[in-house]
């Protein structure tokens, strides 16, 4: 098991001057993912630019690697993939360590389940506690045999592969990018047609790569928000080049930042604007956000655009339970903006928040407290009741989750009084260059545990 996180790295953030300034963040963490899976399951070589160099990207990169691929690095963001093909991965040595990534080891589990091989999977303790039986069911349905697993189908587990995978039509209980994709990943390795059903429609990358590599998928709607995905089994996939659009999550905290410290302008350039992915811009704009997407076009097969925001005064809104899958990652940081805005945000229908890196429903409600923001928690909806301003002054237990500790040093920008997180060590997992970006644009933001004056 992956020991990162035993050495905590405090840190706080302190009431900033306007932001100022532009920036580019790292590429998106689902597409970094996927192209080192594409990569992988295609004969011959695929390149990718803008690859998040975070550390769940780069477990992924190791389990590529370790079930048979070849993954170099040839310079900042440049990487090259020979994949082995569908079915052509070879017996790992040893485990395969995700570390604190849901996605990579969901998506890997689907990638091995389409070859013949045992493979052990794990991660670190905020890994290990998560639900893997989601993945789990639909491969077993598809002759999967779990060999051993943790109380509850957890991390570790081990996972064979059959000789002879059965294609299913899945109706997924959860609005999940993960499970849809597992399984659309382990029936590229099955005879036939593999079908996942969602009632939501949740982030659709696979699919993307999916008809990008050359395979055949077919998408139609399915009641009022879903989508009925149909995969044909057993493409040769070809290697294409991929382009990797800065991750609007990752944006989502210095446009937060920019909207809710007085006088700022920030630019973030290059933001991937997939409308499965941009649930929190239309929720802030209808707070009153001014944000603008500015030279919109197409890179790689995703939209992009650069996002101009400038502080604004904001105000609560409602956010419907449909709009969660668009904005899953989004929940904390938009907390934050609710917490600034004036009268109540009501956020809808969060209990996958439960299940994330840490239970982020509670971790968002304790780093609320702490920060002195009113608030309740009804059933699975937040509610925060916002204010010109927040005191500020505690300390936020970050439970070795990224978004929990960026969202809160985001809010300390403009606490009265700074705001501590415990431990800032987890951001390198999906944006590891926050620190220094965000400081970039004025964030007064300072490592380690001195008095924050
Ligand atoms: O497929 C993906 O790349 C992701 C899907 C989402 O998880 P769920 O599928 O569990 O909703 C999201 O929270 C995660 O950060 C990335
Ligand atoms: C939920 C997240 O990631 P994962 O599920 O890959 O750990 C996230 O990045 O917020």
């Amino acid at each position: 098991m992956s020991s990162h996180g035993a050495n905590p790295v405090p840190a706080f953030a302190r009431r900033s001057a306007a932001l100022k300034g532009t920036v580019r963040v790292p590429g998106d963490k689902s597409v970094s993912h996927r192209s080192l899976i594409f990569g992988t399951l295609a004969v011959g070589e695929t390149r990718i630019s803008g690859l998040l160099e975070g550390e769940d990207v780069l477990n992924t990169a190791k389990a590529c690697a370790a079930l048979g691929a070849t993954v170099e690095r040839l310079g900042e963001g440049e990487w090259r993939v020979e994949g082995v093909g569908v079915g052509g991965l070879r017996v790992p040595e040893g485990v395969l360590d995700f570390g604190n990534a849901g996605t990579g080891s969901r998506l890997m589990m689907g990638v091995v389940a389409g070859n013949p091989i045992v493979a052990t999977f794990d991660g670190d303790a905020s890994l290990r506690k998560r639900p893997m039986r989601r993945i789990l069911d639909p491969l077993e349905k598809m002759g999967v045999q779990v060999v051993d697993a943790a109380e509850g189908g957890r991390l570790p587990l081990t996972l064979k592969g059959p000789q002879e995978l059965v294609p299913i039509i899945y109706e997924s209980p959860v609005a999940s990018a993960q499970i849809k994709s597992a399984v659309l990943l382990a029936g590229l390795g099955a005879p036939g047609e593999t079908t996942v059903i969602e009632k939501e429609a949740s982030r659709d990358h696979t699919e993307r790569m999916l008809t990008h590599f050359g395979a055949q998928v077919s998408v139609e709607p399915y009641g009022a928000h879903g989508r009925k995905v149909t995969l044909k089994g057993r493409p040769e996939l070809k290697p294409a080049p991929i382009r990797v659009p800065a991750d609007p999550s990752s944006a989502a905290f210095p446009l937060v930042a920019a909207l809710i410290v007085p006088g700022s302008e920030v630019v973030i350039e290059g933001v991937m604007t997939n409308p499965l992915r941009t649930g929190l811009f239309i929720t802030l704009k209808e707070m009153g956000a001014d944000i603008a997407f500015e030279n919109e076009r197409v890179e790689g097969g995703e939209s992009v655009a650069d996002i101009r925001v400038r502080a604004s005064a904001l105000h609560g809104v409602d956010v419907p339970a449909e709009r969660a899958p668009s904005m899953i990652d989004e929940y904390p940081v938009l907390a934050v903006a609710a917490a600034f805005a004036s009268g109540t945000t009501r956020m809808n229908g969060l209990s996958e928040l439960r299940v994330k890196e840490s239970d982020r429903l509670a971790a968002v409600a304790d780093g609320l407290k702490a920060a002195g923001v009113a608030h309740r928690i009804e059933g699975d909806d937040l509610l925060v009741e916002g204010a010109a301003g927040a005191a500020g002054g505690g300390t936020v237990a970050t439970h070795m989750d990224h978004r929990i500790a960026m969202s809160f040093l985001v809010m300390g920008l403009a606490t009265d009084t700074p705001l501590k997180v415990d431990d800032i060590s987890f951001i390198a997992t999906s944006f590891p260059t926050f620190l220094a970006q965000m400081r970039a644009l004025g964030a007064d933001i300072v490592e380690g545990v001195e008095a924050a004056a």
